[in-house]
């Protein structure tokens, strides 16, 4: 009987569970926090993120460390990319038989890896794939109807799609499983740069106006990496636009605020990918320009002077018009 664990029980780990759950039997949900175990195994409900949803019984919790994972046929990853390297290395199953797919969208930093070249180097699993797309945890869970791109090579992508299928999940596919995962690393980082201008800007023209230029600046970095034929799937175009424009958004949120010169505790445990992503992107396009960019880091990097990024940055808008 197929048998799967997500390790991660946060937003999207429980709400990709939730989903898993439809179609396969053994659902195994693995998390670091006892409370959050007992909660899903005793309520069904995973009451710290999805308070009030109620998780398929088929959903058991268990320890990050337990044994679950040595016979699982697939591994779900669902945590915040800075962790996951030392949370592989700590866990001590051999997983070179494994197939892996992350759901993640960041990148190692100073290595510029992406997550499945860091899980095939933690495992030596010639499997490791990823899923991206514009997928909201709180309306995946309920099953509000979203597009999954699924990067893997041929002969897995039906048996990925099996896993995942329902009436809601509406899938594509692309054997370009690293420009997938950069399509979600980008498009993090131009919905800061969106919700940093959205706290000046002053009508619609503006807005997409910006939006215009935020999409040309991704699509230019995507096309130099050689993954600009991905842009037109779910994790390009649809992720691109539902993080820049929706303020559910950590990511634009985080730009919201500094556009309004507020900051982020420095004790904030909320998993913002950009935060980190921020500085391999930039080593990884240093020979491009890139202003939108520029504002990003500027900004991140300081603060407090948001206004003066965002004039320099209208600056050269109008140097290049
Ligand atoms: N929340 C969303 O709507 C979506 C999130 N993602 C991606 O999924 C990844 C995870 O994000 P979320 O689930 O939203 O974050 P989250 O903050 O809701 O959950 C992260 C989970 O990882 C666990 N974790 C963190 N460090 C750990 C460690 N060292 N050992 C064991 N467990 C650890 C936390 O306890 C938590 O349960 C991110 O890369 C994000 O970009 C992708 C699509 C949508
Ligand atoms: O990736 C996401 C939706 O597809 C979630 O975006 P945030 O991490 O900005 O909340």
């Amino acid at each position: 009987m197929m048998k799967v664990s997500i390790i991660g029980a946060g937003s999207f780990g429980t709400a990709i569970a939730q989903i898993l759950s439809k179609n396969i039997d053994n659902v195994y949900l693995l998390a670091r926090d006892e409370k959050v175990i007992e909660s899903i195994n005793r309520e069904h409900e995973n009451s710290r993120y999805h308070p009030g949803i109620k998780l398929d019984e088929k959903i058991k919790a268990a320890n990050i460390k337990s044994s679950h994972i040595i016979d699982s046929d697939y591994i779900f990853l669902a945590v915040p990319s800075g962790s996951l390297r030392s949370i592989m290395r700590s866990l001590d199953s051999r997983l070179e038989d494994k197939k892996i797919i992350s759901c993640i969208k960041g990148i190692e930093y100073p290595s510029l890896k992406p997550m499945t070249t860091v899980i095939q180097e933690e495992t030596d699993s010639e499997t490791v794939f990823c899923i991206s797309g514009p997928n909201f945890a709180d309306e995946l869970i309920r099953g509000v109807t979203s597009g999954v791109t699924i990067g893997a090579s041929k002969e897995y992508q039906d048996d990925i799609a099996s896993l995942i299928k329902s009436q809601n999940i509406v899938v594509d596919y692309s054997e370009n499983i690293k420009g997938v995962e950069f399509c979600g690393i980008l498009k993090n980082v131009y919905a800061v740069a969106m919700g940093i201008l959205d706290g000046q800007i002053t009508g619609e023209n503006h807005k997409y106006t910006l939006l215009t230029l935020c999409f040309k600046e991704m699509r230019k970095i995507l096309d130099e990496m050689g993954y600009g034929e991905l842009f037109d799937k779910f994790c390009g175009f649809g992720d691109f636009l539902l993080t820049a424009l929706t303020d559910k958004s950590r990511n634009r949120t985080l730009g919201l605020m500094l556009g309004k010169k507020m900051q982020l505790s420095k004790k904030s445990t909320i998993t913002v990918e950009s935060l980190r992503s921020i500085k391999a992107i930039k080593a990884l396009t240093s020979k491009m320009n890139l202003p939108v960019l520029e504002l990003v880091y500027e900004t991140l990097n300081d603060p407090q002077n948001v206004n003066l990024h965002i004039e320099h940055f209208q600056g050269i808008l109008h140097e290049t018009a």
